[in-house]
């Protein structure tokens, strides 16, 4: 039995957990980094990483094999950023073994106890997959076994419209299956529904079945035949099913009762500083159970860094974080939606829209399908959605104004190369200066006099 003592155990070595790990023995703190399975965790392995490879695998028109060669290359491609030897080279102590917490200060991982001053759970998350009646006794698949797929499935039936079904919805409808994505709500339901119906017609006109208030209530059936009935009597019929209806938080084999930590039905349950109710711990990333996002647990990583490493106050937010959805067209939105903007801030909301059928590259590049629409209060933007082509890299902007606070006429003060479709941010912010300097009876009373008395 060994027994190690360190300033930070950090626990799951996935987005949140290499980027603690990293940043906190780089600037000094010895380290104890765990993890159970795969470096790099979900997103390298089972999540952003290969969707991202096969979507575009998809886009380029490429075969099956030729895809799932594309997909394991790029995660060979980037494993090594993530990878116990880069880590260990960093000089942290990697041990790679599942952890359970033994007491209020001490973790077991295999035969070694870490005895640490902070503790960071960066567990995850892994797929819900719900009691349906019946899924059990037939084979489904998850994002941790839908990339690995030898054979092409004839048609692939999807359990849940949210961005794992649709962004896998798209990229096998490309690459030559039948699909049928069965929703029990509204498709993208956490998204804006303008943006939202946008991307689903674009996803329906090329052969992707999409059913919404279409609850999946029972599952039968065998490998290569596979129905899935909706509440309503509906039944769909399949070679393949995708379960793609949300995650569940990694936390039940953490031994949290025995460090006095508690959970959320969500996740670990946290404060603003992303402290549990063991002062000495801290959770982030899907393991905190809020937003899901990679980006979100590096930003946690960066939270916690401050707070641990130099005492300071510290605390998460959530109101400058972005998304994207990277189907064709992609869709992105940071802050509020227009209805939760609307909710928030009543009359105050005005809401300033432009078209991509108005920027000229669109129109020279055949894009000119998408809308901005950027929700403003009090002169500022309190939450921006897009859809259409290179949405999910025009939100930057955005996310940048929100995090920073912007104004709309920072934004509009800005000068953007013609012709570019970043453009269209830009005009968006024009489009709300536009009815005050335009359509203003003053401007044009004080332009007229200044022109009288003008040399
Ligand atoms: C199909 C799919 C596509 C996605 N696409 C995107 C995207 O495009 N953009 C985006 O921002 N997000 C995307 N996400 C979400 C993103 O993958 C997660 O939000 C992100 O991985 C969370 O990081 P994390 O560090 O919290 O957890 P993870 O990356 O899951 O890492 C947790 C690690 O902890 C390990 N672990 C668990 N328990 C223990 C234990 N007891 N001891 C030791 N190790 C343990 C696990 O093995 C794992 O390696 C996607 C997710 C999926 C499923
Ligand atoms: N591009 C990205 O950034 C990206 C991509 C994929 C995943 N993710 C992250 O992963 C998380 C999980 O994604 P997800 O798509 O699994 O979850 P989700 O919660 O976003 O969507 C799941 C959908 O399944 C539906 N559903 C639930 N039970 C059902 C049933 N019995 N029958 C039919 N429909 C049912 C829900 O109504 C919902 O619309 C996302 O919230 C996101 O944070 C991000």
């Amino acid at each position: 039995m060994n027994r190690i003592k360190t300033d930070i155990c950090v626990i799951g070595a996935g987005s949140g957990g290499l980027s603690v790990a990293a940043g906190a023995v780089l600037m000094g703190a010895s380290v104890v980094l765990l993890e159970g399975h795969k470096m790099g965790g979900d997103c390298l392995n089972y999540g952003c990483v290969p969707s991202k490879a096969l979507l575009h695998a998809g886009h380029k028109g490429m075969g099956w094999k030729e895809a799932h060669d594309h997909v394991r290359d790029t995660i060979a491609t980037i494993e090594p950023h993530d990878s116990v030897e880069r880590f260990e080279g960093l000089g942290v102590q990697v041990i790679t073994e599942y952890g359970a917490f033994i007491s209020r200060n001490e973790v077991q991982a295999g035969d070694t106890t870490i005895k640490a001053r902070r503790f960071v759970i960066a567990t995850g998350s892994s797929p819900l997959v719900p009691p349906i009646p019946g899924l059990d006794e037939v084979p489904y698949l998850t994002n941790e076994q839908i990339f690995d797929l030898e054979e092409k499935p004839d048609h692939l039936l999807i359990i849940g419209a949210g961005p794992i079904g649709l962004e896998m919805a798209q990229a096998h409808r490309r690459l030559g299956c039948d699909v049928t994505v069965i929703e029990g709500a509204r498709a993208l339901g956490k998204d804006d529904p303008e943006m939202a119906a946008q991307l689903l017609e674009a996803l329906r006109d090329e052969g992707i079945e999409i059913e919404e208030e279409a609850l999946a209530c029972e599952v039968r059936g065998k490998a290569g035949a596979i129905e899935v009935e909706a509440k309503d009597g509906r039944i769909f019929k399949g070679t393949h099913l995708l379960v793609a209806v949300g995650r569940k938080a990694n936390i039940q084999k953490l031994g949290l009762e025995k460090a006095g930590i508690e959970t959320t039905r969500v996740g670990v349950k946290v404060d603003e500083g992303l402290r549990t109710t063991n002062r000495k711990a801290y959770a982030i990333g899907d393991a905190a159970g809020g937003l899901h996002f990679t980006h979100v647990a590096g930003y946690h990583a960066g939270v916690i860094i401050k707070s641990m490493l130099f005492g300071l106050p510290s605390k998460a937010k959530s109101s400058h974080i972005p998304w994207a959805t990277y189907t064709s067209p992609e869709m992105a939105q940071v802050g509020l939606t227009e209805v939760l903007a609307n909710e928030a801030h009543g009359d105050r909301v005005e809401v300033a829209r432009f078209d991509f059928a108005g920027n000229d590259r669109a129109i020279a590049t055949q894009q000119a399908k998408g809308l901005i629409k950027v929700m403003v209060v009090n002169g500022r933007p309190v939450g921006v959605s897009i859809v259409g082509p290179g949405a999910g890299e025009m939100i930057n902007l955005w996310a940048l104004a929100l995090a920073n606070n912007l104004k709309m006429s920072q934004i509009a003060a800005m000068v953007a190369p013609y012709p570019t479709m970043g453009e269209v941010s830009k005009r968006a912010a024009g489009a709300y200066f536009s009815p005050r300097l335009f359509d203003s009876p003053r401007v044009k009373r004080v332009v007229g006099f200044v022109q009288r008395w003008l040399p």
